[in-house]
């Protein structure tokens, strides 16, 4: 048997919430806590059923269109904003990816489109903006349901002002017999939260608390919720944050897809004043999203593993003994 296969990671089923703010209690209530818990433990889960598999499949063939466009024609997507524009970098020789920002909003989707595809392409357009709809919804129930675990309901929506969106296109070419296997290298993403789907050629690798990695599932009706630096920021420390990478086996392409919730630039980062007590001292100083990002960036991005506290960790045993004497 595999190695990294015993352990999965917790499974929680979506199909029986209606809304985000659904008249019966006792399903919320009961998704919520398995949600809450799931990212103390893990920092991720599998969601399931929140999506049909017909929407799905057309999102996948939609991206093999995608990328199967001229190299001139990718190039078009051009942006000063990390990972919204065509990215293909040596670092991650078998990466390959684009971006749409706020892709709920549908003149986004349209002018991403056209720019691919001037004569149009009112399928892949469609899609997209369906599958981007149904992301945000559980994006906001995610992080409702957190909230509402610890408290902080009355965050919600200063935050979600103050959030921006970015849905991600990958493609992982097979490796050649005498490359790495590595499609991208372990990291933490340092957004707010991320939800990803990959196709049925699977790779995605999450590391547990206990530095076992367990390979996810492959299933076509299930996204992975997994927990971003900034939002462990805000409940100072307590969520996991866990490692993830992709590994390439077999011989054939590997299509995934992003939805990164992110802070907007230049807006401040800063745990709220509930989760700082006694028992809880505060982890990391406040910072600026978009000065933390320039950091980030020139660190090696992707491959620096602890920038966040290499940047604004607190250290408590400094400032204890800085109080002492
Ligand atoms: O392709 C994937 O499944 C993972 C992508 C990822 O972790 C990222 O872009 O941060
Ligand atoms: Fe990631």
């Amino acid at each position: 048997m595999d190695s990294k296969s015993p352990i999965r990671l917790p499974v929680i089923d979506f199909s029986h919430l209606k809304t985000p703010d659904p008249s019966d209690r006792f399903v919320w209530e009961s998704v919520r806590t398995d949600v809450f818990e799931a990212f103390r433990d893990y920092g991720c889960f599998e969601a399931s059923s929140f999506v049909s598999i017909d929407l799905q499949e057309s999102v996948h063939d939609a991206l093999k269109q995608l990328f199967d466009l001229p190299l001139e024609t990718k190039l078009r997507n051009t942006s000063e904003i990390a990972f919204h524009g065509y990215v293909q970098s040596p670092k991650v020789p078998l990466y390959e990816s684009m971006g749409i920002g706020n892709p709920f909003i549908p003149e986004n989707v349209d002018s991403f489109t056209d720019l691919m595809w001037p004569h149009g392409n009112p399928k892949f357009c469609e899609s997209i903006k369906a599958y981007s709809r149904k992301l945000h919804e559980l994006d906001v129930t995610v992080k409702k349901m957190v909230f509402e675990s610890l408290g902080l309901e009355n965050y919600l929506d200063e935050q979600m002002q103050s959030t921006g969106y970015l849905l991600k296109v990958m493609k992982y070419r097979a490796p050649e017999p005498n490359e790495s296997d590595i499609g991208l290298h372990t990291h933490t993403d340092t957004n707010i939260m991320t939800i990803l789907h990959q196709d049925e050629i699977g790779g995605l690798e999450i590391q547990t608390k206990d530095d076992e990695w367990i390979r996810v599932k492959v299933s076509p009706n299930s996204f992975v919720v997994v927990a971003g630096e900034t939002f462990n920021v805000w409940l100072n420390g307590r969520l996991h944050v866990p490692f993830h990478r992709v590994m390439m086996t077999g011989n054939r392409a590997r299509y995934s897809l992003g939805f990164f919730s992110v802070k907007k630039s230049s807006s401040l980062v800063k745990a709220f004043d509930e989760m700082v007590d006694e028992e809880h001292p505060l982890l990391f100083k406040p910072f600026d999203y978009g000065e933390f990002l320039k950091f980030f960036y020139k660190q090696g991005g992707i491959k620096s593993k602890f920038a966040l506290k290499t940047y604004c960790g607190n250290d408590l045993r400094v400032s204890n003994h800085a109080e002492r004497s």
